[in-house]
């Protein structure tokens, strides 16, 4: 008898799992050994198989009378349970079929109990055998389980990963088809865009030349405006006098009358009592309702003069009280020459910048007071004198203070800190009174970074002291000398302005400190605007004439053709 060797049957065993599905059911399912046919069954010998499909040979175990242990299929599922349970039966058939034989041939002996037979012994070490192989074999089985179960456990998780990997791919490709689509418009994008970076770049250089000839012909334009600008000053006359007359203050009767915007008529009495009519001719005559406003826009060409490099004056000439601190400063809300003129060099600085000009701005601002000159942009401190001094024929003060400024209100400030420090002494004849000649004055230094041109213009503004008769403003001692010092530089400006007109080979500027330091605008190099002031008040007529006489003397001066400072 021969039984099957342990390692042949778990070399079927450690095969892949069976697919049992494939087993006929009745393999599967009934016990083998449970019904014993009639004849005994017994484990007979192994019988080869081969598979049609791939010639392999598998070896199965057959009980005699029992059905065949099916054939191990690698296909097939591997049920290890059922496998188990049909070697234990087989085994345990087998254990039954020797204790059978056993008995048998006891009973053959002769019904003596003996045992110790060669054959029995031989059976005993079979069944030892057969039991220890079957321990091994379960174990061996057990293995095989735990293996299986960490295979599927393995193989679940694999699947899963698989599935995250699968829907990972889905998502990566939909992401890409997206970003390829993406790519394509955005480099078709580009593709336009420099299209149009191409297009316009050749646009550019279209206007970029229409450009330089535009420049060119603004440039050539713009000395052209120059030429015939100073050409319509110079027609207009480089020393030019206007007139404005100060509503009254007093209900006494108005004793001036301006006709025609240029000619003052003064309604006085002659010596012999009779009424006469003195008639005054002007560049311009403003009457009292005139505005700040009017007055200023016919001096606002001096302003371009200014800029375009010429030295210009305004000066404020009148009695006491007649309103030239009023013209020349203004009020807050009724500014006068100097605040506008500061606002509007600022905004043509501004328009001339598209033309390529670039300016910069010194202000000083003194007075003089008993033909002393006084600092007065000193902020506390007390003003020390001024000495003049000569650049070659240019006059200069050293010690002012020169403050560089970038904006009109930066000038505002300047001029409130100056009219603080003004001395202010009351008289007579006015009680707020100015004593002394203000003198704010603008360098103008402009640059064009295209040309290269340089222009050094100047512009003056000037609100001279109250011109007084001694007899009339009854001053004493202190005043008295601030009055004499007062007309006497008063006259020597006069004198000056005549000279000048006479074409004197000398021109007196050393008599006054006035003079002297309006010296740069006064003269043919400059253009000068002088306003008399008058009062309109019956009692002032004497004043009013005496003014309207040196006016008309200033007016009659023809400054030669006025020199534009320009490298
Ligand atoms: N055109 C005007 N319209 C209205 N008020 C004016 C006008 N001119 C002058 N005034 C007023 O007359 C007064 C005297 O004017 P202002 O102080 O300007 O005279 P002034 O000539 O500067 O005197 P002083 O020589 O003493 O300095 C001021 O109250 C001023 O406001």
């Amino acid at each position: 008898m021969s039984l099957p060797h342990s390692d042949d049957l778990y070399k079927h065993i450690a095969q892949p799992p069976p697919d049992f599905s494939k087993v006929p059911p009745l393999f599967r399912s009934t016990p083998l050994m449970r019904h014993h046919n009639a004849s005994k069954p017994r484990l007979i010998k192994e019988t080869t198989v081969t598979k049609p499909q791939n010639n392999t040979k598998h070896t199965s175990l057959k009980l005699s009378g029992s059905k065949p242990i099916p054939t191990f299929n690698k296909q097939a599922t591997f049920d290890t349970s059922e496998l188990t349970k049909l070697l234990g039966e087989i085994m345990e058939e087998k254990l039954q079929q020797l204790k059978k034989d056993e008995i048998e041939r006891t009973e053959v002996i002769g019904g003596n109990q003996v045992l110790a037979n060669p054959v029995q012994n031989e059976l005993k070490r079979e069944l030892e055998k057969v039991e220890s192989e079957l321990k091994l074999n379960n174990e061996k089985i057990k293995n095989i389980e735990m293996e299986k179960q960490s295979i599927l456990f393995e193989n679940e998780s694999l699947k899963n990963q698989l599935n995250v990997l699968k829907r990972t791919v889905e998502t990566t490709n939909g992401n890409w088809e997206m970003e390829k689509q993406m790519n394509v418009n955005a480099q078709n994008k580009i593709q336009e865009l420099l299209e149009t970076i191409q297009s316009l770049n050749k646009q550019n250089n279209f206007l970029q030349s229409e450009l330089e000839k535009i420049e060119d012909k603004l440039i050539h334009s713009e000395k052209e405006r120059r030429k015939l600008h100073n050409e319509v000053m110079e027609l207009k006359g480089n020393v030019r006098v206007f007139c404005r007359v100060r509503p009254p203050l007093k209900n006494e009767g108005i004793s001036v009358d301006v006709t025609d915007n240029n000619a003052v008529i003064v309604n006085s009495i002659n010596f012999s009592g009779k009424k006469e009519k003195i008639k005054f001719g002007f560049d311009r005559a403003f009457d009292s309702d005139s505005t700040q406003q009017d007055i200023f826009e016919e001096i606002s060409q001096l302003v371009q003069s200014s800029l375009d490099g010429y030295q210009t004056c305004i000066f404020a000439y009148g009695q006491t009280g007649s309103g030239k601190t009023y013209t020349m400063e203004g009020t807050n809300d009724k500014p006068g020459m100097i605040p506008l003129t500061v606002h509007k060099i600022f905004t043509t600085i501004e328009e001339l910048k598209t033309l390529g000009w670039q300016f910069k701005i010194n202000v000083k601002y003194v007075e003089i007071y008993n033909n002393n000159i006084f600092d007065l942009l000193v902020n506390g401190e007390e003003s020390k004198k001024l000495q003049i001094k000569y650049n070659g024929p240019l006059v200069i003060l050293p010690e002012a203070n020169v403050i560089e400024v970038f904006e009109a209100e930066e000038v505002d400030h300047l001029i409130n800190i100056a009219t603080r420090n003004r001395a202010v002494a009351a008289t007579k004849c006015n009680a707020q009174s100015s004593r002394s000649h203000s003198i704010f004055m603008m360098d103008l230094c402009g640059r064009n970074i295209g040309s290269n041109e340089q222009r050094f213009g100047g512009l003056t503004l000037v609100d001279l002291a109250g011109s007084e008769r001694l007899d009339e403003s009854g001053a004493k001692g202190e005043r008295l000398e601030e009055t004499k010092n007062i007309n006497k530089s008063l006259s020597a400006l006069g004198d000056v302005i005549v000279a000048i007109a006479n074409k004197d080979s000398h021109i007196p500027y050393r008599n006054s400190k006035l003079t002297e330091l309006l010296q740069n605008c006064l003269g043919s190099d400059s253009k000068t605007l002088m306003f008399v002031n008058i009062s309109s008040d019956q009692q002032d007529t004497l004043e009013t004439i005496s003014s309207l006489r040196f006016a008309t003397k200033v007016n009659t001066c023809v400054i030669g053709t006025a020199k534009r400072h320009v490298q």
